[in-house]
């Protein structure tokens, strides 16, 4: 299919490296970022790096205000969009996990104003990303948001994070695997639209990161390194697509319904991690590439069971059984799976 237009979001200052928070301020002030920042962070976050991003601009005379969010949901995305009406804000900066990167960039796009993103964890590729998760009614994916427009992500920071926060990381990026094989079908099933630079760069990370997966040690601060060029070049990938397609396929479906059925039993990366296992089953048999998927998780130390979720067994085949329900996106679960199938995949897997 031919595309008439592209309009490709992405953002303008990238940086990554020991210390980089200390360059915030500059990052914002290259970018012509005028009037006082509202910081949108969460508990552990403000302490490890939201208070010193608020020092930094108190100190270049920007007066910031901070708020702090505990849940991601619409009504935190409302007190953000308040207190930005409030502090008079120039524009927002989200410091932290998921969370708060996603309720800042949702009252950003809300806004009509700039977004910074200041990642404390690699814990999934939204760090980059024009797309915000915020739960609504039944709806657990991304939708369209602002893109950051500058992303400061220090790896002292990151790398002391929790160790199963940079696991999570990996597995999101490591289904990339499945999720551009489903891209695929749905173009020749469906004729989706497709891009073969996104779907490229989609795979190619998930490779490196594979290949580099003995460099990925708790502890080391080049671990993190590797994790976070991942994630910017999956985020990248999901700009070019202008969709979540690239990095999102069947495994990701799955993780959604995980979400709605045993909210916050486990880490987005590590459910669609285990959903990855599974769809690559689904995509070409017992023989196929899901061993290479379950080994790459093992090496990281991320979940390869359901039990390693924290779930139980009935939880998997009830998700895997509705999953296709979540969105109008075709991947290889078609119309969905029955409860012999599922039980089937998940066993063969070793995932039950
Ligand atoms: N936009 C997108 O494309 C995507 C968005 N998401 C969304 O992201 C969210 C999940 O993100 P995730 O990062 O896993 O969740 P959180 O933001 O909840 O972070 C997970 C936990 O890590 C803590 N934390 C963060 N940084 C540090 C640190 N440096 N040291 C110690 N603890 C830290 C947080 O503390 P605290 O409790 O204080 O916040 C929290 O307890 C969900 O809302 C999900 O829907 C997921 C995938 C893609
Ligand atoms: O998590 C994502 C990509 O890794 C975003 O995907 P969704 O659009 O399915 O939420
Ligand atoms: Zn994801």
């Amino acid at each position: 299919m031919f595309q008439k237009s592209i309009w490709i979001r992405l953002p303008r200052n990238v940086l990554v490296g020991h210390g980089v928070l200390e360059d915030t301020v500059t990052a914002v002030e290259e970018l012509h970022l005028a009037g006082r920042p509202l910081i949108v962070t969460s508990p552990t976050p403000r302490e490890v790096a939201g208070e010193r991003v608020a020092e930094l601009f108190a100190a270049a005379g920007r007066d910031p205000e901070t708020i702090v969010v505990e849940t991601a949901s619409f009504d935190a995305v409302e007190r953000v969009i308040d207190a930005a009406d409030d502090a008079d804000a120039g524009f927002l900066v989200g410091v932290g996990g998921g969370k708060p990167i996603d309720i800042a960039k949702m009252a950003a796009d809300h806004r009509g104003q700039g977004f910074v993103s200041v990642p404390t964890a690699a814990s999934h590729d939204g760090i980059v990303s024009g797309r915000g998760s915020v739960p609504e009614k039944d709806t657990r994916h991304s939708v369209a948001a602002e893109p950051p427009l500058a992303v400061v992500a220090d790896t002292a920071i990151i790398a002391d994070a929790p160790w199963r926060l940079t696991t999570a990381g990996c597995a999101d990026i490591i289904s990339n695997y499945t999720a551009v094989r489903d891209w695929n079908l749905a173009r020749r099933l469906q004729n989706v639209e497709y891009s073969e630079y996104a779907g490229a760069l989609s795979q190619m990370t998930a490779e490196m990161l594979v290949e580099n997966a003995d460099s990925i040690k708790p502890g080391l601060e080049e671990s993190a390194w590797i994790v976070v060029k991942a994630l910017v070049s999956s985020g990248v990938a999901m700009s070019i697509a202008g969709s979540s397609r690239p990095a999102s396929g069947a495994e990701h479906l799955f993780s959604h319904r995980l979400d709605r059925l045993v909210p916050n039993a486990a880490l987005h990366g590590h459910q669609v991690g285990v959903g990855s296992i599974i769809t690559a089953y689904l995509q070409d048999g017992e023989q196929g590439m899901w061993r290479e998927i379950r080994d790459a998780l093992e090496r990281i130390g991320a979940p390869t069971t359901a039990e390693g979720l924290g779930i139980d067994e009935s939880t998997v085949i009830e998700a895997l059984t509705s999953a296709h329900e979540i969105r109008d996106r075709y991947t290889i679960l078609g119309n969905g799976m029955n409860e012999e199938a599922a039980r089937e995949a998940a066993r063969v897997t070793g995932v039950i």
